[in-house]
């Protein structure tokens, strides 16, 4: 569809907004995905935890209003609408929504910045998802009744960058200030398989585009902070322990730090733009309650969804694609209609799923 957009869609990952939402929603999560029923069970405590609701849509919701009102600053008058993959609204009455309301084509603002099956390919599949759901209602085909363009990664935006590296500035400064210079940087991201990561990206490329990425973006920022020094580790591991899954794991790394010294520690979470659940549980309940075990005093780096440079990224990015950009210039991640990104591009390690 050649139209010009007219539209913008904010699609997320989705989470649960009260105790009864939680089952239901793992299950959307984990359908045939090979999780553990034990791993279910510990999952679904931490957001009982928080009484069943997960940060992640008011988050959302915040990232919306403060794009909203950046738009309207920048003069594009373009509506925006909030889609999930595994939970309300979820994508395909969004964007059945969107279509009764006369949208013809929409760019898809992912919440996730990277590569890789599930920060990039799984969000295509969802834009497939939601037109076959529309061409189920309509009885026509999806692509002939609406378009819809993913943007971009944008692990590398300098806007991106430069929120990271303050977000680490902020976490040093709340450090004692005895101490702060000795402070030893560490990012996180989440962990998938490590046949996942061997299998991301173009195969061209040679693979492990998802922890390239995630570790250059910690390059970039920790450099901008004036580190010399940082480790990258992973988090929110699931799946079963047999299966390889990219480690080290941040609390295993806390204790690792902690045998070595007790130089205060800050922590990033990198891989997520927002302090949605795998943020305030596996960062500030769990690895919190190692590291005060461990006598090692620990900061966490806020996430850059709340920065003002982050809605501007987004502009920049919508506007790139308002100026004619197409999907080749417009950089890896960016297809119509949940196209791959490349031939056999992040190709999913699941036998349930088949690769298109
Ligand atoms: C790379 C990546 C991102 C970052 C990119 C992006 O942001 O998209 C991400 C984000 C998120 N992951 C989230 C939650 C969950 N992830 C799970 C399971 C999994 N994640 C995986 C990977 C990723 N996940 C993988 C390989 C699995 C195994 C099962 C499968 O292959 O699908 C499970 C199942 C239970 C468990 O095992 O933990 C849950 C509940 C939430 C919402 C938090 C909230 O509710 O606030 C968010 C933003
Ligand atoms: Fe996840």
């Amino acid at each position: 569809m050649s139209t010009p957009f007219d539209s913008i869609l904010v699609l997320s990952f989705g989470g649960p907004d009260g105790p009864e939402d939680v089952r239901p929603f793992l299950e959307n999560v984990t359908r045939g995905r090979g999780v553990p029923p034990e791993r279910l069970d510990a999952v679904a405590e931490h957001y009982l935890h928080f009484g069943g609701v997960s940060p992640i849509n008011r988050l959302n919701l915040d990232i919306i209003d403060h794009l909203r009102a950046g738009l309207e600053s920048a003069g594009i008058d373009l509506p925006v609408y909030f889609g999930n993959r595994n939970w309300h609204p979820m994508i395909e009455d969004t964007v059945s929504a969107m279509y009764d309301d006369g949208r013809r084509h929409a760019l898809v603002f992912p919440t996730s910045a990277w590569g890789g099956y599930s920060g990039c390919a799984q969000y295509h599949e969802d834009i497939r998802r939601a037109l076959d759901a529309l061409s189920d209602k309509h009885g026509q085909p999806g692509t002939d009744l609406m378009g819809l363009r993913k943007l971009p990664h944008y692990w590398d935006r300098p806007e991106m960058i430069a929120a990271c590296a303050d977000a680490i500035t902020a976490a040093r400064d709340r450090l004692p200030a005895d101490s702060r210079g000795d402070a030893r940087l560490v990012f996180t991201a989440h962990s998938i398989p490590s046949a996942a990561d061997k299998a991301a990206g173009p195969p061209t490329l040679g693979g492990h585009l998802y922890s390239r990425q995630v570790a250059a973006a910690s390059e970039r920022a920790a450099a901008a902070a004036g580190f010399a020094a940082h480790d990258l580790v992973w988090q929110s591991r699931s799946g079963p322990p047999q299966i390889p899954w990219l480690e080290p794991d941040i609390c295993d790394h806390l204790e690792t730090l902690a045998a070595q010294n007790l130089d205060p520690v800050i922590v990033c979470p990198i891989g997520f733009v927002s302090d949605h659940l795998e943020v305030v549980w596996d960062l500030d309940t769990e690895a919190v309650e190692v590291a005060e075990r461990l006598d090692l005093p620990m900061e966490r780096a806020g996430t850059v969804g709340v920065d003002p440079r982050f809605t501007d990224m987004i502009i920049a990015l919508i506007s790139a694609q308002l100026q004619g950009l197409d999907t080749d210039a417009a950089g890896m991640g960016c297809t119509e209609n949940g196209a791959r990104c490349a031939v056999g591009c992040c190709v999913s390690q699941r036998p349930s799923r088949p690769a298109a």
